[in-house]
């Protein structure tokens, strides 16, 4: 039996702590499967671009002679012209918590939030509701497409104003459903803050008041465990270049609940979501599954770099991810109480564990000019109005020493302003 290694204490210095824990790191090999930046000595924004996996950078570099040059258009007979839905499956298996044929992988999370909030809207059990409850501090695409749609739709917003210690509540939502509600569209982790709502709880109260509910899942999948069909989620959205790895511009998967599918006309009737696109009929007939959703021909390109991540994820596991990212998170939190908050950094993001997704944001009035600086020396974090540093924290390729890295040099940067 091996020794476990002696769980680190608040009584050694930040660098012997991060090295105890990278020490004791279960997934720390999983770092190795990255590929490297040389000029980055701390890459803490994994929740905005997750660095590409060197399987995926394989697959990209063989793809253009192997998959694209060789197979030509017979490609799509072979496997693109599925990829939306067997791609879409692996993440509904891997990290959705979704059985097969809810999931697709379609256009950007803005465009894939679009047809589902419209075919929702449409459904004929809330049709004749016209309001629509968001949280103001939701990520701006979503908020300004639902005001287009209610704009379009002559729907209402009804805008929630959490506290900001607490995020979205269930009580916040409660005071707010009705029946005039009909639909929930909320982020499960807030880009911001990092508040992890209480999914099943929303999902069960909108659903007593018989409206319906989409969850953005941007900053979760992948991250924090989801369980779409164990929490009865109608419908759910979300990027997959964040921590699902899939590079700049991967598309966003969507989920519609098994049952409510067939019920859902989709707003973008394009051929490759038909039920015979090859047919080439005179008019559209919407393919009977959750295909429905993709309008014309799938990125396939942009689809190959997560099907590495998701191997990756498969292989750790969504419970030890999510393990590391509370001790990562936790990390943060307790350097930036001992060596920032003392200089005026102020911590926006929850302090319990179970509140809070993968990143952890801190507030102070320099953090705008410190940003900048930071990047010079390859310490990469992000910056998020109006003056928060945003430490995304991405486990499988997250050292407990970049944490590290990332605080000193953030505290060095505002020391040098005390100068
Ligand atoms: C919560 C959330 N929703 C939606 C988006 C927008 O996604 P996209 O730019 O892929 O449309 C992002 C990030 O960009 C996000 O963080
Ligand atoms: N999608 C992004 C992009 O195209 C450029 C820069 C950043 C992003 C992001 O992902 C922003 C991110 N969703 C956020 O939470 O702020």
């Amino acid at each position: 039996m091996t020794t476990p290694a002696a769980a680190p204490t608040a009584e050694l210095d930040p660098a012997a702590r991060a090295a105890a824990l990278d020490a004791a790191d279960p997934l720390a090999a999983y770092r190795d499967r990255f590929v490297p930046s040389d000029d980055v000595v701390a890459y803490l924004d994994g929740n905005s671009l997750g660095r590409p996996t060197k399987a995926a950078a394989e697959r990209l570099a063989q793809f253009a002679t192997t998959g694209w040059g060789a197979r030509l258009i017979r490609g799509w007979d072979e496997s693109w012209y599925e990829l939306p839905l067997t791609l879409g499956d692996r993440i509904g298996d891997v990290v959705l918590g979704a059985a097969p044929g809810q999931t697709f992988v379609g256009d950007s999370t803005t465009v894939v939030l679009y047809k589902l909030v419209r075919a929702a809207l449409d459904l004929p059990a809330v049709a004749g509701r016209d309001e629509i409850v968001v949280d103001s501090g939701n990520f701006p695409t979503d908020r300004y497409l639902l005001e287009g749609i209610a704009a379009e739709r002559g729907k209402r917003l009804v805008w929630l104003h959490p506290d900001p210690a607490a995020g979205v509540t269930p009580a916040d939502v409660a005071a707010v459903l009705g029946e005039r509600t009909a639909l929930v569209l909320l982020s499960h982790v807030a880009y911001r803050s990092g508040h992890l709502a209480d999914a099943p709880e929303i999902t069960r109260l909108a659903h007593d008041a018989g409206a319906l509910v989409l969850w953005d899942l941007c900053h979760s999948a992948g991250a924090v465990p989801v369980a779409l069909d164990a929490w009865g989620v109608d419908l759910a959205a979300g990027c997959t270049y964040k921590y699902l790895n899939g590079g700049p511009g991967s598309p966003a998967f969507g989920y519609v609940r098994a049952g409510l599918v067939e019920q859902l006309r989709q707003p973008i009737q394009g051929w490759m979501g038909a039920d015979a696109p090859f047919e080439m009929g005179p008019a559209y007939a919407p393919h009977p599954g959750v295909r429905r959703f993709v309008s014309g021909t799938p990125p396939i390109t942009s689809m190959l770099a997560m099907q590495d991540m998701l191997d990756l994820i498969a292989g750790a596991g969504m419970d030890a991810i999510r393990a590391k990212s509370v001790r990562l998170t936790e990390l943060a939190l307790d350097l930036t109480d001992e060596l920032l908050v003392p200089l005026g950094v102020e911590v926006a993001s929850p302090r319990e564990a179970g509140r809070r997704g993968s990143h952890v944001t801190i507030d102070h009035p320099a953090f705008a000019d410190v940003v900048g600086e930071l990047w010079q020396q390859g310490v990469v974090p992000d910056f998020r109005r109006p003056h928060g540093i945003r430490l995304g924290l991405s486990p499988l390729s997250t050292s407990f020493d970049e944490v590290r890295v990332g605080v000193e040099a953030i505290r060095a940067a505002l020391l040098r302003r005390e100068d």
